[in-house]
């Protein structure tokens, strides 16, 4: 089970407050209201939520200040009617990610939530053997209950990979998704095991951490390689007794939830480095995924983009724009460092961007701007190779000069370079053996 999207609603019952309850429970969410900041933050210690909107007519810079003194991580939208300016403005600056005015217009509502939801998109496109062979072994490990850990590239689809291993456990109570890069160590600590009250100077209350929230169901570890190294053994122990105590707390806990971490980091280097441990790789090592780079399943490039295409277009209310051929040619032909996921937010802001009825090849760019047709070498626009220059050369040549040139484009990269040209990888490491054997030089791997 996913579980839906838990968004708490804080302020005084009206027919605004209501209409954006419904707007939301019919976006997906379930929605408690909280008539005030205080019970409002007793449900947060109680059970959490994924989404909070305060109504700035409450304090809202108190409850932003509450949620730092006491360790939370959970996106906060303010909202008002009508409300003064300054109201909303001080609650941004608190920490507020945005200001919905009320009444709630479905559109602010549906966005806020997909910004939450996105994390657990179900759909998963692709049906290359080298990704069908990564989710197999993720299928075969589901059931036990054994920690997994997931490796693979920035955006390669790690967490997706999580949540299906989660889906196909058979587990009942709800996957728990946590980041751990870019979180401060005591705020993580707290976020994780929970804590008791007076645990630290800002701890009011007791809170239940994300640790115990998923019950039985799945924690996943976002770049486990983040965890301070007080937290690392923390989870250790709590892996080897099946049980922890919340910060300040003396009294165990039972841990019945099953790990799932992920990584982008070579985490065998941090060991060597001294910033992970060693025991803890070891434990989390016992079932490990590689999740492929796209290049390495660049046949599942047209599906995702026009999966995406479909999905931003839906979620815009606007009819689906299609890829142009030639669109498709630069996708296919481009590196993808960022991989599925800078694949969805380049065709992200080709939707947004595209003026004609197609999503033309010059529409896609990279994030800083870049258009990707000016990275990737293609054939001339109508499809056709100009074959003139290449009049008097052998077949052998043509093809030599081709793959050293891809090469040479993508700085020595033999995934993306193959991806281009077509070809295996392994087809590509034969060839340059039999450059290298005849005395030509390579550029050397990235
Ligand atoms: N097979 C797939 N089909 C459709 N969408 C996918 C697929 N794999 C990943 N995505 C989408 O691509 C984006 C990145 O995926 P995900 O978050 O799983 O990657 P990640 O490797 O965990 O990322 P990060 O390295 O940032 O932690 C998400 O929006 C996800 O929904």
């Amino acid at each position: 089970m996913m579980g839906p999207i838990r968004m708490l609603l804080i302020g005084a019952p009206g027919s605004e407050f209501r209409r954006a309850a419904e707007l939301a429970q019919g976006a997906g969410a379930e929605v408690t209201m909280a008539d005030a900041p205080a019970p409002a933050l007793e449900t947060l210690r109680e059970q959490g939520a994924d989404l909070v909107m305060i109504d700035v007519l409450e304090d809202a810079v108190g409850f932003l200040g509450d949620l730092r003194r006491e360790r939370f991580v959970v996106p906060v939208l303010a909202c008002g009617i009508s409300a003064p300016a300054e109201r909303a403005v001080a609650a941004i600056r608190a920490g507020a990610r945005d200001y919905v005015p009320l009444p709630p217009q479905r559109e602010l509502i549906a966005a806020a939530i997909a910004s939450v939801v996105e994390r657990q998109a179900q759909v998963r496109i692709g049906g290359h053997p080298v990704l069908e062979r990564a989710m197999a072994l993720g299928a075969a490990v589901a059931p036990s209950a054994s920690p997994v850990l997931v490796t693979g590239g920035k955006g390669s689809g790690k967490e997706m990979m999580a949540r299906e291993i989660h889906r196909l456990s058979g587990r009942t109570d709800p996957i728990v998704s946590v980041e751990c890069a870019g979180v401060a160590a005591d705020v993580l600590e707290s976020e994780l095991f929970g804590h008791e009250a007076g645990a630290f100077p800002g701890a009011a209350a007791r809170r239940v951490g994300r640790l115990e929230s998923a019950r039985t169901g799945t924690i996943f570890l976002r770049e486990v390689g983040a965890l301070s190294p007080a937290t690392q053994a923390r989870l250790l122990a709590a892996l080897i007794e099946k049980r922890f105590r919340r910060v300040g707390g003396n009294e165990d806990v039972v841990f019945g939830a099953r790990l799932i971490a992920s990584t982008s980091m070579d985490l065998e280097l941090a060991v060597e480095a001294g910033s992970f441990r060693e025991d803890l790789l070891v434990r989390l090592s016992l079932a490990r995924i590689e999740v492929p780079p796209l290049t390495e399943h660049g046949d599942d490039i047209a599906a995702l983009a026009e999966h995406f295409v479909e999905q931003f277009a839906e979620a815009d209310g606007l009819p689906a724009r299609p890829l142009s051929p030639a669109a498709m040619a630069v996708l296919r032909a481009y590196g993808w460092p960022g991989n599925i996921r800078e694949l969805k937010e380049c065709i992200h802001r080709a939707a947004l961007l595209a003026r004609g009825n197609r999503i033309e090849a010059e529409d896609l760019t990279r994030a800083d701007g870049s258009p990707l047709e000016a990275i990737v070498s293609l054939p001339a626009a109508d499809g056709r190779i100009e074959v003139d220059s290449l009049i008097g050369r052998t077949v052998e040549e043509v093809e030599r000069e081709l793959i050293l040139g891809t090469l040479e484009r993508c700085q020595g990269n033999r995934t993306s370079a193959s991806n281009i040209l077509g070809i295996s990888v392994r087809t590509m490491r034969n060839k340059l053996r039999t450059f290298i054997e005849g005395g030509i030089a390579v550029p050397p791997a990235a």
